[in-house]
């Protein structure tokens, strides 16, 4: 990989600050980083260490363009946009999130095939070959809800180094991991650098063992600056020049943080002529020479893969997730059959002898029409919100219209089971249906119908943000359904629905994926 310099000038952020009373609030900015500068070389691992609150993350996603604040970022000399350095670089956030119940070989299949836009046998070998240098290895068949803490993170890291980035910024990589796995975290990223790349990680509290592992460090100031960046040699002399100097028995990263917090105006104080100190004497400088390093071709990553591969792939994973999922989705069926023995039970002597008996045809009709859309309905309302942070990580992965595509598919299979089921039941209890083109023409309405029902419900999930928000909104709405019961019993109208479901969900999603 080309060397190249990495540079981020006169960063800012703040917030935000309400106080007082919510009638007569008092509006004031809370800055959070205080033009920043800096620089970093490729081929570097360089850790972030400040006190709990002192705005690593917010610094972390500044320099990785994940968020907007004051100040430029340049490589190799040069103005870059947000947007070409998030396709050069990646962002492993704090808490990871997979679909849990597939296996660890299956997530990294399904990554690489995304990923990567090369033939499967090769694809196949670039993967193993990642696993292998990140010792995941002997976990392959593992379902990613049993891995270890230290095996997720190694794994999202897998799943990210697939897209082979320059720059990698890692949201405390070792949080929650023991030592023995933090201190193994770390070597992986160290090992990492080997290659070339920039590696920016921030760390809350490392053990010694930890900070003897990291030769370049930015230690941040409770107040949002930078007091200092550089090899730890260097950390050491600058803190011995201001009259600190760390005990041989204490941490250093505890001591250096301790001696980096305000907790009064005489800190501030202190701290401002540390900064002064540092940028006199420790800050480096670059006269930026471009001859000095080869070109980096930073490049917009461009999604080649066709529609139909990306919709291959997506339902199956889609049917996977499914097939480990499928003694809920048993469950719920045998429940919905018992339902339907109930009601074939209850209107088994309706016959079609006199006016009353067209009434209770109807209502059995509308009790089975409810319940299988109210089923399919509420197995469907979750997904989005369950899976929303999942699509919007791969984001960069595939598009939004085979994602939900993919999702339809894995509808169908589900609701041929359910309406045959359901109108077997019936088919046995109730005198009245008998004839074959009868129940093959029941049956395509009750599929069309489970449909309806299912993609109402991925409508909902679509719209609505959280699970909380749907479930607000759903009583009142079933409760207007029920009492304008035509509203289930049309399955016609829920079809037209449908059109406008999809609409709306596409534009949801794709809003999820700006975002
Ligand atoms: N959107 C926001 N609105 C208001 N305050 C915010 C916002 N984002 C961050 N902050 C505040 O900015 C400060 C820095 O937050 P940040 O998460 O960057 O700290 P940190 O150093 O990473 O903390 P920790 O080590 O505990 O994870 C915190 O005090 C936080 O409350």
């Amino acid at each position: 990989m080309a060397s190249f310099v990495y540079t981020w000038e006169n960063l800012t952020y703040s917030v935000d600050r309400v106080e007082g009373v919510f009638w007569k609030p008092k509006k004031s900015q809370r800055l959070i980083i205080d033009n920043v500068s800096g620089n970093a070389f490729s081929g570097s691992l360089i850790a972030i260490m400040g006190e709990s609150g002192c705005g690593k993350t917010t610094f972390l996603k500044l320099i990785s363009a994940q968020m907007k604040g004051g100040g430029i970022l340049k490589m190799n000399g040069r103005v870059i946009t947000g947007a070409i350095l998030r396709h050069n670089s990646i962002y492993l956030q704090q808490n990871d999130v997979f679909f849990e119940n597939l296996t660890l070989d299956e997530h990294i299949r399904f990554m690489a095939a995304m990923s990567l836009k090369k033939h499967s046998e090769q694809r196949n070998m670039e993967a193993s070959t990642l696993l292998k240098n990140l010792s995941l290895e002997k976990s392959k068949h593992v379902k990613i809800k049993h891995l270890s803490g230290g095996e997720k993170r190694k794994l999202s890291l897998a799943s990210n180094l697939l897209l082979d980035p320059f720059i990698l910024f890692c949201d405390e990589p070792t949080s929650g991991l023991d030592s023995f796995n933090a201190i193994s975290m770390v070597k992986t990223l160290e090992r990492l650098t080997e290659t070339g790349k920039l590696i920016f990680m921030t760390v809350h509290q490392p053990s010694s063992q930890i900070f003897d592992l990291f030769s370049n460090i930015i230690l941040l100031s409770s107040n949002g600056k930078i007091i200092f960046q550089g090899t730890t040699d260097n950390a050491k002399s600058f803190f011995e020049t201001q009259q600190i100097i760390c005990p041989h028995s204490y941490n250093p990263s505890d001591f250096y943080i301790k001696n980096l917090s305000i907790k009064s105006e005489i800190d501030e104080k202190r701290i401002n002529s540390m900064l002064q100190y540092y940028k006199e004497h420790y800050e480096v400088k670059i006269n930026f020479s471009e001859a000095e390093y080869d070109g980096i071709q930073l490049k917009y990553r461009e999604n080649k893969k066709s529609f139909f591969f990306e919709i291959n792939w997506l339902i199956w994973r889609v049917f996977i997730l499914l097939g480990r999922n499928i003694r809920e989705y048993y469950s719920g069926l045998l429940v919905n059959m018992i339902a339907a023995v109930i009601i074939g039970i209850i209107y088994s002597k309706v016959t079609l002898t006199d006016a009353s008996s067209v009434q209770n045809i109807q209502g059995v009709l509308l009790l089975v029409v409810s319940e299988l859309i109210f089923h399919q309905l509420c197995q469907n309302l979750y997904t989005f919100p369950q899976e929303i942070d999942v699509f919007v990580q791969e984001k960069a992965l595939y598009t939004s219209l085979p994602y939900y595509l993919s999702k339809i598919v894995s509808l169908i299979p589900f609701a041929l089971i359910h309406s045959g089921g359901f109108l077997l039941i019936y088919f046995i209890f109730l005198p009245f249906l008998t004839k074959i083109d009868l129940f093959l023409e029941m049956m395509l309405i009750l599929f069309v119908t489970c449909l309806s029902g299912s993609s109402l419900g991925l409508c909902l999930s679509a719209i609505f943000s959280s699970l909380e928000s749907i479930n607000l909104f759903l009583v009142p709405f079933q409760l207007v359904c029920l009492v304008l019961s035509g509203l289930w019993f049309i399955g016609l109208i829920l079809i037209k629905l449908e059109i406008v479901r999809e609409t709306v969900a596409q534009h949801a999603l794709k809003m999820a994926q700006r975002y």
